[in-house]
């Protein structure tokens, strides 16, 4: 049996279209009143953000941009200034408490440090906000025992926090996330204190809980390898303000605002090698070639493009740097070469590659040969050179 099936979609809820909202966020702003000396903040303005149901909607920023804040919206932990946050059509901020507890039920919710009861074993920990719902000690047990096995936990059911690592911790959060059965998930950084291999493991129990139990999910992270690794949508945050949204291959292949490259600098391929970053200049200089990035995307990822141009235009081509890699399971490559600076040949090199689909940077220019003529001219400073 399939671990994750002992969780139909929930039955009480009417069937409901794929690509209806679960959160929608219309003309939101939230300002933190002046306080004392602390000068009034307005952590989020204009913000129009819907989470689809049964998506992954991935919200990245640097720390203070805001996100937070954002999370803390749905869950009514804060309310709006302006503009409304709909939970399943209905306005968080206008809800009584006792509904508000209601929807809490209905709202999971996971953290960065976890947040579980030392004093709680494993069971008890996912147990709590049955218990708190007031369910009988035989449907806690019901419930309870399939959510350890699914989050791999069967051998640590009466552990407590202590003794886990924080991967086993994270799970723990998981299933106790998972226990009331919400209809969607709020993920606060909850990979940030694990090392990469556990973050990959978590983000593969977070997929495959979406995938499974079509359970709708919005995380909130500062890291990129975050997004890529589970959502297919991402809104970027700055300042506040969402500066950039829209599907993760899109914006990880032609990021338009300079925060999300800035956020795509360290990942793999957009980084420059050391070599090329410390030699490239603006300008063109004695004996320069012009460097460019080329972008494969999907289908393209595999085109024979560098043979084609040395042939096409009867030239060399150098080599740089360059990666092929997978987003979002499709193939995406980078591509950093070297072409001699001639006449209109960037042009017409440039114009080759974009009519066959890819997309070319021209970053600057470099001297290749800048390395062979030093050598002898830092032989000369030292007076022992044997350069004629
Ligand atoms: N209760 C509060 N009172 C006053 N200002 C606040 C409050 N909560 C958040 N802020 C401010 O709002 C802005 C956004 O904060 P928020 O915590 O949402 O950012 P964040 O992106 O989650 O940052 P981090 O990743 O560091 O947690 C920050 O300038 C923060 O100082």
């Amino acid at each position: 049996m399939n671990a994750l099936s002992f969780h139909p979609p929930d039955a009480a809820q009417p069937p409901q279209a794929a690509d209806e909202a679960v959160v929608r966020f219309e003309g939101v702003a939230k300002t933190f009143a002046a306080r004392g000396r602390q000068t009034a903040v307005a952590a989020l303005e204009d913000i129009d953000l819907t989470v689809r149901r049964g998506a992954i909607l991935g919200v990245i920023g640097r720390s203070g941009a805001g996100k937070s804040t954002l999370i803390r919206l749905v869950n009514g932990l804060e309310k709006p200034t302006a503009g409304r946050v709909l939970v399943d059509g209905t306005d968080v901020a206008r809800l009584p408490e006792k509904d508000l507890r209601q929807l809490r039920r209905s709202i999971g919710m996971i953290f960065q440090h976890f947040n579980l009861l030392s004093s709680r074993t494993v069971y008890d920990n996912i147990a709590l906000p049955l218990e708190i719902a007031g369910a009988s000690r035989e449907d806690i047990r019901q419930r309870v025992d399939p959510l350890i096995e699914l989050v791999g936990l069967a051998d640590k059911r009466s552990r407590y926090p202590a003794e886990l690592s924080g991967g086993q911790k994270q799970r723990v959060g998981i299933a106790r996330a998972l226990a009331t059965r919400p209809k969607v998930l709020l993920s606060d950084e909850a990979t940030s204190a694990l090392d990469p291999e556990t973050t990959r493991s978590i983000l593969d129990l977070l997929a495959t809980i979406n995938a499974e139990l079509k359970l709708t999910i919005l995380l909130i992270t500062h890291e990129m390898a975050v997004i890529r690794g589970i959502a297919r949508d991402v809104a970027v945050i700055d300042n506040g303000r969402i500066v950039e949204k829209g599907d993760v291959f899109d914006l990880f292949t032609r990021p338009r605002h300079p925060t999300t490259r800035t956020f795509l600098a360290a990942e793999s391929g957009r980084a420059l090698p050391a070599y090329v970053a410390e030699r490239l200049t603006e300008r063109a200089g004695p004996g320069s070639q012009a460097v460019l990035r080329i972008i494969f995307r999907g289908s393209h990822a595999t085109d024979p493009v560098l043979s084609q141009i040395t042939r096409t235009f009867a030239i060399d081509v150098n080599i740089l740097g360059g990666t092929v890699d997978a987003i979002a399971g499709r193939p995406f490559g980078t591509l950093i070469v070297a072409v001699p600076d001639e006449a209109d040949l960037l042009k017409r090199v440039t114009a080759f590659l974009t009519a066959r689909g890819l997309d070319v940077e021209a970053l600057g220019f470099i001297a290749l040969e800048a390395d062979r003529a030093s050598a002898p001219a830092a032989q000369n400073e030292g007076g022992h050179s044997h350069v004629a």
